[in-house]
């Protein structure tokens, strides 16, 4: 495996859950497969959970890990081919990728969509830019399009928590939010469950559809109780709208889940990435209750991040 920026298989997506779930019992079980490699985690964008837990999981395969926040500490960085730096931008992503590849074993980048220019975020073009010119395995910690990482330790919790069910009921429900997010996570998500053949359910405001390259199989409801019937795993997240692209459309708080949202889904399990806006787009009842899942899903983070450096290591 060179690069791990989507969904590939069913096949090798349990061979990760399975190399997670490994880990997560005895983590040094391979310490000294990375020694002597680095990765360089480059981030664009703000992070806690990816930030540590991949510079975790890279120390517990006997691996070093540096940390470049190149939003606040590198130069500002121009991504266009051709262009005239005689404005804000201080280097070319062909030069500092092309250093950072001659530096690194593996890249690991962050880089959020600009939720302005479709067409570029569509493509992950930053995230593309820094493949073309690293020439090095390259991880995601979050593209404009996917959060991987996330997806992978999101499955591996749903894993856990299966209790005998081959096909949970999974759903994946749009939160209220105040500012325009991106749609990576909920986008990664619904990829992930559908490839691993979970019955997904995706419910939203109208307005809010996700690109239907993420979410072909899943059922598309638009009333929330409706969806939630019945469910296994219910997975909140805001997103803001996709066809009128980067807007918001919705802040209603009915939308935000309470104990009263799970009359018909008593067994439901509650899942967020996080960070979550407690008490706008996740109630404190429901954070704090036995249906959370969500530090879980971030200690497994290590795991899915230990799982794919350890994949790409060979
Ligand atoms: N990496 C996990 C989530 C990152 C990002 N959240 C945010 O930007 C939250 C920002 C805020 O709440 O102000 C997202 O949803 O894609
Ligand atoms: N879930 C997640 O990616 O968290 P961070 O943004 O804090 O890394």
């Amino acid at each position: 495996m060179k690069y791990f920026t989507q969904f590939e298989s069913k096949e090798l997506g349990q061979e990760l859950i399975d190399l997670a779930i490994a880990y997560k019992a005895n983590p040094l079980l391979d310490q000294a497969k990375g020694q002597g490699k680095r990765v360089g985690c480059i981030f664009l964008n703000p992070s806690l959970r990816t930030r540590v837990s991949t510079q975790i999981a890279a120390q517990n395969l006997g691996m070093e890990a540096m940390v470049l926040n190149m939003d606040k500490e590198g130069w500002a960085l121009e991504m266009h081919e051709g262009a005239i730096m005689n404005k804000g931008t201080v280097e070319h992503i062909k030069d500092a990728a092309g250093v950072l590849g001659s530096y690194f074993d593996i890249l690991a980048i962050r880089a959020f969509p600009s939720l302005t220019n479709k067409e570029e975020d569509m493509t992950d073009f930053i995230f593309g830019q820094f493949i073309k010119y690293s020439g090095i395995p390259v991880v995601s910690l979050e593209s404009a399009t996917r959060h991987p990482l996330q997806s992978l330790a999101d499955q591996i919790t749903i894993q856990e928590h299966l209790v005998g069910k081959k096909k949970p009921k999974v759903v994946l429900t749009w939160g209220p939010h105040i500012k325009a997010i991106p749609h990576a996570v909920a986008n990664s998500f619904a990829e992930w469950s559908l490839g691993m053949g979970h019955d997904l359910t995706i419910t939203h405001p109208e307005g809010y559809e996700l690109h239907q390259s993420f979410t072909k199989g899943a059922t598309i409801e638009y009333d929330q109780s409706k969806a939630l019937e019945d469910a296994d795993f219910v997975y909140v997240k805001n997103w803001s709208a996709f066809n009128d692209y980067g807007k918001i459309l919705c802040t209603d708080s009915r939308w935000m889940l309470t104990e009263d949202h799970f009359n018909n889904a008593p067994q439901g399990k509650v899942m967020h990435c996080l960070p979550v806006r407690r008490n706008l787009e996740l109630s404190d009842e429901i954070l704090d209750g036995s249906r959370s899942l969500v530090q879980k899903q971030a200690e497994n983070r290590i795991y899915a991040a230990q799982a794919v450096l350890s994949k790409i290591l060979g």
